[in-house]
């Protein structure tokens, strides 16, 4: 057993990318969370050097898809945002003396089981690896040594955050800029980026179909932000 772990945590899907709210109705931002979280599932499956996935949620249709993904489920009694959400995944797998965790949110479909592998790689030599988001100041995947010596701080401009953590400790992290990892969806504009490469098959079927099915309310924004 390596004592790697991934940690996803996973808010009620009726409250899931409120920033899409703008070009995406209820049941579309359900469906486009529903296919990330699949592939991000089924990209950690693939890692061989992963002992388990642990995704933290109150939502039952997530708890369904977690289980049968393989995950193991850790029910978030408190329902108090990322990092609280994190803290309870952390507890359930208990401290070690080996491996790592590694955290990540529910929305980088476009991750591959080489970035995993290479972030997994970079926590033999440091004792915290930071995989920054491409647009948004966030961090995408955090990577902890166990034990751990930093907490999770995720929310705005996590990546700063995180980076101020580890040095307060005398950690110099590992940074690992991702084209997959580092492209999570947050806002309209993250919908019409699609990376390209392997990875997020369900999600970039979504996203096609949202643009195709559902031309007026994305081009109309999409034209009102240009023009502004
Ligand atoms: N279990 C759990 N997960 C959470 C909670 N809040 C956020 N998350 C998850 O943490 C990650 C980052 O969340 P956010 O970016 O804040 O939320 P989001 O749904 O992705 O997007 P917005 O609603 O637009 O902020 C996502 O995987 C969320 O599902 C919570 O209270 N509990
Ligand atoms: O850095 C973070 O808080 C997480 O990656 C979520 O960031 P987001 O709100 O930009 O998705």
């Amino acid at each position: 057993m390596s004592g790697n772990w991934a940690i996803v945590p996973v808010k009620r899907l009726e409250h899931a990318k409120s920033r899409l709210a703008l070009v995406l109705d209820a049941q579309e931002r359900r469906q486009l969370v529903r296919a990330m979280l699949s592939d991000v599932l089924d990209t950690l499956l693939r890692v061989s050097q992963l002992d388990g996935i642990v995704v933290v949620t109150s939502d039952g249709e997530v708890s369904r898809l977690a289980r049968q993904a393989g995950a193991h489920l850790v029910p978030d009694i408190r329902e108090a945002g990322t990092n609280e959400a994190v803290r309870q995944g952390l507890a359930w797998l208990g401290s070690q003396q080996n491996g790592c965790r590694l955290i990540m949110p529910a929305d980088i479909p476009f991750l591959t089981p080489g970035e995993v592998a290479n972030v997994i790689s970079s926590l033999r030599s440091h004792d915290v690896a930071l995989v920054p988001a491409l647009r948004d100041g966030g961090t995408n995947i955090l990577g902890l040594r166990c034990p751990a010596r930093i907490e999770a701080a995720f929310g705005e401009e996590s990546f700063a955050r995180h980076l101020a953590a580890a040095r307060a400790a005398a950690i110099t992290p590992a940074i690992l800029d991702l084209d997959g990892a580092g492209h999570d969806i947050d806002v309209p504009t993250d919908l019409f980026h699609s990376s390209g490469g392997e990875g997020g098959a369900r999600t970039r079927a979504v996203l096609s179909q949202l643009s195709c099915g559902n031309p007026v309310p994305v081009a109309v924004w999409m034209n009102e932000e240009l023009e502004s």
